[in-house]
C-alpha cells in the first residue's frame, strides 16, 4: 500500500528532528536522493553522466536548497550544471556548495525569462526546485513566464523536487503554469497532491525517498492499493462454494434508448466473479443482454434473491426509473450493498447507507453536491477532486468513487483511496458501465463475508469503516488494469476492457501464490 500525506503532516513529522538540529542532515539526504534519481534517469536512457548537462530552477526556500545541493553533487560527478535563481536569492549554504562545485548561476529578472528558457531547454535534465511544501498558490511574474516558455520548448527530462512547483502538495490543486515532470522525487513520503487530479497529471512517476522522519508519520491522508494488496483481498472461491454463495448481483440498467449499457454491465459483472447476475429491465433490452451473456437471468417480475445491486448505467424512461427507485428502497430496508451509477444517482435518498458505492463523474458529483446546496460546477470538481470527493462522501453518507484519470474513492469515515492503473484510451463510451459491472460483482461477492473481521480486508489491516471504500478501490484497480492490458498503448472499446478482465484476475491470482 502506498501512503500519501499532506505537506502539513510531513512538516509536523519533521519538526522534532528540526528541533534537534537535524534540518541540515534531512536536506542532505533529500539532495542525495534527488541526485541519485537524476543519475538513474540518465542511465536508463543509456546516457553517461560525464558531459551531460543539468539545470536547476531554484526558488528561495528549502525546496530550492534541496535542488542546489543535488546539483552540487551532480557537478562533482562530472555534469555541466547551471542554476537559475527564480527569486533573486537562494538558500545560502546550498548556493555556496553549488558555486564551490563549479556550477554557473543565472538570476531570473523581468527581462530574461525567454532567453533563459532557450538556454535551459537543450539541457539533458531540468530540476524544478522552485516551490515545495512551503508554497502559497502558484508561480507568477518572471518565474511563470520562464515556465510557460520552457514548457513550449519541451525540455528533455524534467525532475520535480518534492512536488512540481504550482501543485498544491495537500490537495492536488494546480496553479498554472506548471512544468510537467517525468519524475517527482518526494522526500520523506509521497504528498497527497501527487495522488489526486489534476496534480498527479503533472507529476509523472513518483519516487519516494526516505529521509529519516518516516516513523513519525501519522495516519495517511490518502492510500493507494498496490497490485499485491489487490491480489491479497481478491475474492477466491473455496471448494465448497456454489453460485449463490459466490454472490448474486441484481442489475437495473439500460433502457430502450441505451441497451448497450445494460449488456456491458451485465457481461462485466459476469466475468468479474459474480456467481450469478439477475437482470431487471424491459424485454427488448433483456433480449440483447442475454444474447451477449446467456448466463444471466432475466427477471421480468419480482426478482429472486440477490446479495447486492448495481443500478444506473444507461437508465432512462419512467418504467426503468421506477424500478430503480423500488430497488433502492428495498436495498436500503434490507441492508444490501448497492453500486449506484449515472441515472440512478438522481434517485438517491438524502442520506445513504455506508455500504453503498456511488460512482459519479465530475459533472454528476457536482450535481450530487448541488442537492445538498453546495453550489459547484464540473470544472470546480475537476480542479479540486480530493476536496469534493471527501465532501460528497460526508454529505451522502456513502462511499463515493469519483471517476477520472486518477480515481478517488472516499469513505464517509474520511478515508480516501486513489487508484491510477488505467490509461487515457479508456475514456471511451461504455467504460463506466464496465466499471459498474466490476464493482457490482465485487459488492455481491464481498457482501456475504468479505467485510467481516476474519475477512480479507481485516487481514490487510483495513479498518471496518474503510472496507467498502477499499472494495471500491479494488474494483477501480481491476478496471484500470484491464483497460491498460486491452489498450497496450492503442485505442480500445469498452468491450475490450470486459474481455481483458479474466486475464487480470488470473494474473492477480498468480501474484497471490508467489
Ligand atoms: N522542513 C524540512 O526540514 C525539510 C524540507 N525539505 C524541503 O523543503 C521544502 C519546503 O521548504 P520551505 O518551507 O522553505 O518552502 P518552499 O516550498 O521551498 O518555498 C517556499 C518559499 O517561497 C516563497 N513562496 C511561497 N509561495 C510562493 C509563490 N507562490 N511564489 C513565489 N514564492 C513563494 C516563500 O517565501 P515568502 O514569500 O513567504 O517569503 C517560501 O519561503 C520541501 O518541499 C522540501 O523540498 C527537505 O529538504 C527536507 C527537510
Ligand atoms: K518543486
Amino acid at each position: 500500500m502506498i501512503s500519501a500525506f499532506t505537506g502539513t503532516q510531513i512538516r509536523a513529522a519533521e519538526q522534532p528532528l528540526l528541533d534537534a538540529g537535524e534540518g541540515a542532515v534531512l536536506m542532505q539526504r533529500a539532495a542525495h536522493g534527488l541526485a541519485n534519481a537524476v543519475v538513474n534517469e540518465l542511465r536508463s536512457e543509456g546516457r553517461r553522466l560525464y558531459g551531460s548537462s543539468v539545470t536547476v530552477l531554484a526558488g528561495k526556500g528549502n525546496n530550492g536548497g534541496d535542488g542546489l545541493f543535488a546539483a552540487a553533487i551532480l557537478a562533482r560527478r562530472g555534469m555541466r550544471t547551471t542554476a537559475v535563481l527564480t527569486a533573486g536569492s537562494a538558500h545560502p549554504g546550498a548556493l555556496g556548495a553549488f558555486g564551490a562545485a563549479g556550477g554557473r548561476i543565472h538570476v531570473l529578472d523581468e527581462n530574461n525569462a525567454e532567453e533563459l528558457a532557450v538556454l535551459i531547454a537543450g539541457d539533458d535534465v531540468v530540476i524544478d526546485a522552485i516551490l515545495g511544501t512551503g508554497a502559497r498558490g502558484g508561480l507568477g511574474g518572471p518565474a511563470a513566464e520562464l515556465i510557460v516558455a520552457l514548457q513550449e520548448l519541451k525540455p528533455k527530462v524534467v525532475v520535480a523536487c518534492d512536488v512540481p512547483s504550482g501543485v498544491d502538495a495537500d490537495t492536488g490543486e494546480v496553479h498554472w503554469p506548471v512544468l510537467t515532470a517525468r519524475l517527482t522525487v518526494a522526500f520523506g513520503a509521497v504528498k497527497a497532491g501527487l495522488m489526486a487530479d489534476p496534480g498527479e497529471g503533472c507529476a509523472g512517476r513518483v519516487l519516494p525517498v526516505p529521509i529519516g522522519m518516516e516513523d513519525s508519520l501519522p495516519l495517511p491522508a490518502l492510500r493507494r492499493l498496490s497490485v499485491r494488496d489487490v491480489a491479497a483481498v481478491l475474492p477466491n472461491p473455496g471448494r465448497r462454494v456454489h453460485k449463490y454463495t459466490r454472490g448474486v448481483l441484481g442489475i437495473v440498467a439500460g433502457s430502450e434508448r441505451y441497451t448497450g449499457a445494460a449488456a456491458l454491465s451485465v457481461e462485466a459483472a459476469s466475468v468479474a466473479g459474480a456467481g450469478m447476475v439477475r437482470y431487471l429491465g424491459p424485454e427488448t433490452v433483456a433480449r440483447q443482454v442475454l444474447e451477449r451473456t446467456p448466463e444471466a437471468i432475466w427477471e421480468p417480475g419480482e426478482p429472486g434473491r440477490v446479495q447486492a445491486w448495481l443500478l444506473g448505467p444507461g437508465l432512462n424512461g419512467t418504467e426503468q426509473l421506477q424500478r430503480a427507485r423500488d430497488v433502492l428502497a428495498a436495498a436500503s430496508a434490507a441492508g444490501q450493498p448497492a453500486v449506484v451509477d449515472a441515472g440512478a444517482l438522481e434517485l438517491l435518498p438524502e442520506r445513504c447507507p455506508p455500504h453503498w458505492i456511488l460512482t459519479p463523474h465530475a459533472g454528476e458529483l457536482a450535481a450530487l453536491l448541488g442537492r445538498g446546496e453546495v453550489c459547484v460546477t464540473r470544472e470546480d470538481v475537476e480542479s479540486r477532486t480530493l476536496h469534493f470527493v471527501r465532501l460528497a462522501a460526508e454529505h451522502t453518507g456513502a462511499v463515493v468513487l469519483l471517476k477520472g484519470a486518477t480515481t478517488l474513492i472516499a469513505s464517509p469515515s474520511g478515508a480516501v483511496f486513489s487508484q491510477s492503473e488505467g490509461c487515457p484510451w479508456m475514456s471511451t463510451a461504455g467504460s463506466g458501465d464496465v466499471l459498474g459491472g466490476i464493482l457490482g460483482a465485487l459488492a455481491a461477492t464481498y457482501a456475504e463475508s468479505g467485510m467481516d473481521d476474519d475477512g480479507p480486508f481485516a487481514a490487510q489491516g483495513i479498518e471496518p469503516a474503510e472496507r467498502w471504500a477499499a472494495a471500491a478501490a479494488v474494483g477501480a484497480s481491476i478496471h484500470g488494469m484491464a483497460g491498460s492490458a486491452a489498450s497496450a498503448g492503442g485505442p480500445l472499446t469498452a468491450s475490450d476492457i470486459v474481455r481483458a478482465v479474466p486475464g487480470v484476475y488470473r494474473a492477480l491470482m498468480e501474484h497471490r501464490t508467489r
